[in-house]
C-alpha cells in the first residue's frame, strides 16, 4: 500500500450523515481497498464535544486505511491540503419546511466555506455539497472561490436517481439493477425532474416495460420529489443512512468511469445544455471517463419533460 493518502474534509461531522458516511470511509469504501485516507472532520464550534466522540470511535475501529484525522471548528486547518470536500454540515429542515426554506440560514456558510477551500485546499480539489438546499448552496461556495475551476463542483441529485430507480424496479417487478440511464434535471427540491422518458429497464425505454404513463406521471413524480418529506414524517429526521449512500454513489461516479451506454444524476455547473441558465448549479444526466465529467447531450426532451426542465434558474 504505497499510494498517498487523499485527504478528504467532510463538514458537518459530527451530524447524522456525517455519523453514516465517516465509517464506510474509513473501510475503504470511498476509494477503494488500497487507497489510504486521511479524514479532515469539520464541525462548528459547539459541536466539538461530540465530533471528538466520534473521532474516538474511528480510532477505535482501527482501519488500516485510515492514517491520520483533524477535527476542528477552524475552516482553514478543515481544508489545509484537502483533495476532496464533501459539504454536508448545515442545518436540516423540519416537517412543513421546503429545502429553500434554509438558504437564509445556511447560505452563508457556503461563502466562508467556499473562501477557505480556494485558499486551502489541494490544487485538484473536488467538491461535493450536499447540505440544503445544495444546488445553491454550491453556487455559493463556487462564486466564493473563483479560482477553483467550475467543473470540480458538484452538488448531490443522487439520492433521488436512486429513490427514483427503486420506485421504477418495483413497479416493473424487476431487479433495481435492471433500471439504468435515470437523470434527475433541476434542483434537490421538490420541482426536480426524474425523467423517466430517457430512462431504461433491462436496455428498454421504461415507458416500453411500464405502459402506464398516468402513473409515471402522477405518482412516480411526485413520489420521488416527495421521498425526502416522507422520510422525515416517518422517521422524525431526514434521510441519513441513504444519503451518506449516495455521496458514496456520487464519488463513485466522478471517478470510476461510467459503464457504456449509462448516465448518472449530478448537479453541475450548466454550461447552457438544453437551454438551462449558464452559471447556474443544476441537475443533469452525467458521465465520467475517471477523471472528467461531462453533461450527455442529445437526449430527447418532449414537450412533457420540457415542462420539467423549464424554467431554470437559481431559486
Ligand atoms: N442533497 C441531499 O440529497 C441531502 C441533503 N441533506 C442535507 O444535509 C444536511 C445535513 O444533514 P444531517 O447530517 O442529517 O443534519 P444534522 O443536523 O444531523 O447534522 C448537521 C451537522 O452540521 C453541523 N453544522 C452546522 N453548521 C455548520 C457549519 N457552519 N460548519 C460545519 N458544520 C456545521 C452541525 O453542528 C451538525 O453536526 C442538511 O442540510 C440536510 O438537509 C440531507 C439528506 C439528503
Ligand atoms: O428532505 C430533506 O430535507 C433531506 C433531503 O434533502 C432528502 O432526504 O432528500
Amino acid at each position: 500500500m504505497s499510494n498517498a493518502p487523499i485527504r478528504v474534509a467532510v463538514t458537518g461531522a459530527a451530524g447524522a450523515i456525517g455519523y453514516s458516511l465517516l465509517f464506510r470511509i474509513g473501510t475503504g469504501e470511498l476509494f477503494g481497498p488500497n487507497q489510504p485516507v486521511i479524514l479532515h472532520l469539520i464541525d462548528i464550534e459547539p459541536a466539538l464535544p461530540a465530533l471528538q466522540g466520534v473521532t474516538m470511535e474511528l480510532d477505535d475501529c482501527a482501519y488500516p486505511l485510515l492514517k491520520g484525522i483533524v477535527a476542528t471548528a477552524n475552516l482553514d486547518e478543515g481544508f489545509k491540503g484537502v483533495n476532496w470536500a464533501l459539504l454536508v454540515g448545515s442545518v436540516s429542515r423540519k416537517a412543513g419546511m421546503e429545502r429553500k426554506d434554509l438558504l437564509g440560514i445556511n447560505g452563508k456558510i457556503f461563502t466562508g466555506q467556499g473562501q477557505a477551500i480556494q485558499k486551502n485546499a489541494a490544487s485538484g480539489v473536488r467538491i461535493l455539497v450536499v447540505g440544503n438546499p445544495c444546488n445553491t448552496n454550491c453556487l455559493i461556495a463556487m462564486n466564493n472561490a473563483p479560482e477553483v475551476p467550475r467543473e470540480r463542483w458538484y452538488a448531490m441529485t443522487r439520492l433521488d436517481e436512486n429513490r427514483a430507480r427503486l420506485q421504477l424496479s418495483r413497479k416493473a417487478g424487476v431487479d433495481i439493477t435492471a433500471v439504468s440511464n435515470v437523470a434527475v434535471w433541476g434542483n434537490h427540491s421538490a420541482t426536480q425532474y426524474p425523467d423517466f422518458y430517457n430512462a431504461r429497464i433491462n436496455s428498454k425505454p421504461v415507458t416500453d416495460v411500464i405502459q402506464d404513463e398516468t402513473w409515471l406521471k402522477n405518482e412516480f413524480i411526485p413520489t420521488v420529489q416527495q421521498r425526502g418529506t416522507a422520510v422525515i414524517k416517518a422517521r422524525g429526521a431526514g434521510s441519513a443512512a441513504s444519503a451518506a449512500n449516495a455521496i458514496i454513489d456520487s464519488v463513485h461516479s466522478i471517478v470510476r468511469p461510467t459503464p457504456a451506454g449509462d448516465w448518472h444524476s449530478l448537479c453541475v455547473c450548466s454550461d447552457g445544455s438544453y437551454g438551462i441558465e449558464k452559471g447556474i448549479i443544476c441537475g443533469f444526466p452525467v458521465r465520467s471517463n475517471g477523471s472528467k465529467t461531462e453533461i450527455v447531450q442529445g437526449l430527447s426532451i418532449n414537450e412533457f419533460s420540457k415542462r420539467g426542465l423549464m424554467p431554470r434558474s437559481m431559486s
